[in-house]
């Protein structure tokens, strides 16, 4: 396919190789690129405009305090997303429970799980944030679905991508052949394709962990780090550089671009909060994982492949350790030595 092709042209082309297709994925996606669309018009804005900066002055359900733009994302997620008859229900991190559409919408065949907003922390001091998404099949017959619909695992994942807002707005796809990437044309309007199938290197000498939470680690992540950190002369035989931008977008796009390895582990301060992890299954791990392995990399817990978990929670939380398979499954492994 030639460079300069449209997301919508790349989707349609895709969908064409499907006899059974309907257009109601094309569909999908396309109202979910109109919505990133409106959230980077948004950001971009920053301070010029009324709505995007500073706090909502309200908290979501995992007690996390909304950003204005957290809020208006997912309003704006949600209003491009109900109307086109592509969706039978959403998820999102800002909404406490399963989004019902409201009854005037014709109900489709797939669910849409989304984080509108990646990286919250970072909206008022422009730095890169994100939309995250996971489209999953409704079940079959099922016109009202519940919370209990959308506990798939991570490899019934129909699509996957993200929407980088930084320097340039890209956008970043998976439907399972292949990850390919997207930069938004703002003269024109339109995603152009911009690179296909983005492959992770294998091997890699960059990390990406929140080092603040060290004494809360467990000792398989205390050694690994301890080891990136002692460099050549270490057992790794090989010097680190470690980078934090505290949104995940940022970090796995980082890492889709130049290989690395991302890691938000499990450590004594979520678990004494009795979360999991710091990071949610549904709409940050999964859709990420996904992506991560169709670039050849890998995306575990630390001690399991997350996109075989059983979800339990819409909001679930987990550990991650994402990114290039070496680094990656050496981390598992001092994990699973137990
Ligand atoms: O504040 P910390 O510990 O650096 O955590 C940063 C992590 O939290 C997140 O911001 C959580 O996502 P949200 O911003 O969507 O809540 C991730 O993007 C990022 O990797
Ligand atoms: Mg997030
Ligand atoms: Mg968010």
């Amino acid at each position: 396919m030639h460079i300069g092709t449209t997301l919508t042209q790349f989707i349609i082309e895709k969908e064409h190789q499907h006899v059974e297709a309907t257009g109601a994925f094309t569909g999908l996606l396309n109202e979910i690129a109109t919505a990133c669309k409106i959230i980077s018009n948004g950001v971009n804005h920053g301070g010029l405009a009324e709505d995007v900066l500073g706090v909502a002055g309200t908290e979501n359900v995992q007690g996390e305090e909304q950003k204005k733009l957290d809020v208006l994302s997912n309003e704006v997620m949600i209003a491009r997303n109900q109307w086109g008859g592509h969706v039978a229900a959403m998820a999102s991190e800002e909404e406490d429970d399963i989004y019902n559409l409201p009854k005037e919408y014709p109900r489709g065949k797939y669910l849409l799980l989304f984080d509108p907003l990646d990286g919250s922390s970072n909206i008022d001091v422009n730095i890169s944030v994100g939309t995250i998404f996971s489209i999953l099949r409704c079940p079959e017959g099922i016109e009202e679905p519940t919370a209990d619909d959308f506990l798939q695992e991570g490899t019934t994942q129909v699509a996957a991508g993200y929407a980088l807002y930084g320097p340039s707005t890209e956008m970043v796809l998976t439907t399972g052949n292949g990850v390919h990437r997207f930069t938004l044309d703002p003269n024109v309007g339109e995603f152009i394709l911009t690179e296909e199938n983005v492959t992770i290197p294998e091997e890699t000498q960059e990390f990406a962990i929140n080092m603040s939470n060290q004494r809360f680690w467990e000792a398989p992540v205390k050694r690994y780090i301890d080891e990136c950190l002692q460099g050549k002369e270490g057992p790794l035989g090989k010097d680190f550089n470690m980078r934090w931008v505290a949104s995940m977008v940022a970090e796995v796009h980082r890492i889709l671009n130049r290989g690395g390895i991302f890691m938000y582990p499990l450590d004594s301060k979520t678990m004494a909060k009795g979360q999991a992890g710091k990071l949610r299954l549904m709409y940050e791990a999964n859709p990420m994982s996904f992506i991560v392995e169709q670039a050849g990399g890998a995306s575990t817990t630390g001690r399991e492949r997350i996109l075989s978990m059983k979800p339990e929670h819409i909001h679930q939380r987990v550990p991650v350790v994402l990114g290039s398979r070496t680094e990656v499954e050496r981390v598992t492994a001092y994990h699973n030595e137990g």
